[in-house]
């Protein structure tokens, strides 16, 4: 079995080694410009066009993220990027969910004990105990009810905050109120508190929150942005807070990373911001992942991480 291997950025002989050692029988290697020798199957994150192009005989691409947006959008300048009928899988998981319940729950607790207003109050010098907030004013809309949202919705009922889900498919979670499809979003965002944003970047999700959107959330809501940039019409949310309407938000993902000095969200004062950090892949997390997989593959067993190309994630 062969395989070929690209990142632009991972310590490509970690990878290496740890592959070897769940895959003990395969020729693994780094993928160069100019290799264009059989290989069974290929582990990428932004590879270059001439990496994947005529490589029909691939029996399964990996993405080595959860996110295939990056690849996926690219096809439409260069369409030759994945070769025809080759199935390409993403991370499920591996290791990013406990990453994003760590971040969720950090940041919800953040503004549920007021510390926003009380850091704004430090800056005066003024020494003010606030009304405590109650968890049944703090109900928590999570959009996207994937892996990656269960696990946030999971950690959140634990605090014992309210919790709904917002998704294609209605999911009957314990203890959490599921809403589905454009029709229920309206339901959905009526009385949410804290939006939590973990969808997928599709063409169908792109811009989804805008002013529009907004402004049917609770009064004083918060934003959490933990999925894509493009999700996020910036004017629309910098508005919104600036009317009142939101009271904080913080974003992980921006439509241009890194975010551009001149971007107004660095000055905001109740926007936080990360460099694009909240889950990061895990090698050795994604490794069990991907050799299991193949494992799977090779002797023609179910597997799941797939990619549904037509629904883009
Ligand atoms: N900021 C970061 O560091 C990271 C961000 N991510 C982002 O998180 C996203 C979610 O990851 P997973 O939970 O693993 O994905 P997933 O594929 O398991 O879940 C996606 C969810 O979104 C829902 N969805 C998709 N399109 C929809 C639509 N049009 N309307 C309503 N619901 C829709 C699906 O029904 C599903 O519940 C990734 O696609 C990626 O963009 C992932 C890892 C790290
Ligand atoms: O895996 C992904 O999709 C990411 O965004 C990693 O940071």
């Amino acid at each position: 079995m062969n395989i070929i291997f690209y990142h632009p950025t991972f310590d490509n002989a970690y990878w290496l080694s740890h592959l070897q050692h769940h895959l003990p029988e395969a020729n693994i290697r780094i993928w160069q410009p100019g290799d264009s020798d059989p290989a069974d199957y290929a582990l990428v994150w932004h590879p270059p066009v001439e990496m994947l192009a005529g490589r029909e005989s691939l029996k399964a691409i990996f993405a080595l993220g959860a996110g295939v947006d990056s690849i996926l959008s690219r096809l439409k300048t260069h369409p030759d990027l994945l070769p025809r009928n080759v199935p390409l899988y993403r991370l499920e998981d591996t290791g990013m969910a406990r990453q994003m319940q760590e971040y969720a729950v950090s940041q919800v607790l953040h503004w549920f004990r007021r510390f926003d207003d009380y850091q704004l109050q430090k800056q005066q010098a003024q020494w003010q105990p606030l009304d405590d907030y109650q968890p049944e004013q703090f109900t928590i809309g999570i959009m996207g009810a994937g892996v990656l949202g269960n696990n946030v919705a999971q950690s959140l009922q634990a605090w014992g905050f309210p919790v709904r889900c917002w998704s294609r498919s209605r999911k009957s979670w314990s203890g959490v109120e599921s809403f589905a499809g454009p029709d229920e979003l309206g339901a959905f965002l009526h009385g949410t508190r804290v939006l939590i944003n973990l969808l997928p970047s599709t063409p169908e999700t792109e811009n989804i929150i805008n002013r529009a959107l907004l402004e049917q959330l609770a009064d004083d809501a918060y934003l959490l942005n933990l999925a894509r940039g493009v999700h996020v019409v910036d004017e629309d949310l910098l508005a919104a807070l600036e009317s009142g309407k939101l009271k904080g938000a913080m974003l992980d993902v921006f439509r241009r990373e890194p975010l551009p000095p001149e971007s107004d969200l660095w000055r905001h004062p109740r926007v936080a911001i990360t460099p694009h950090i909240a889950a990061v892949t895990r090698p050795l997390e994604a490794i069990a992942f991907i050799a299991k997989t193949i494992g799977a593959l090779e002797r023609g067993e179910a597997t799941t991480g797939q990619v549904d190309l037509t629904r883009g994630y």
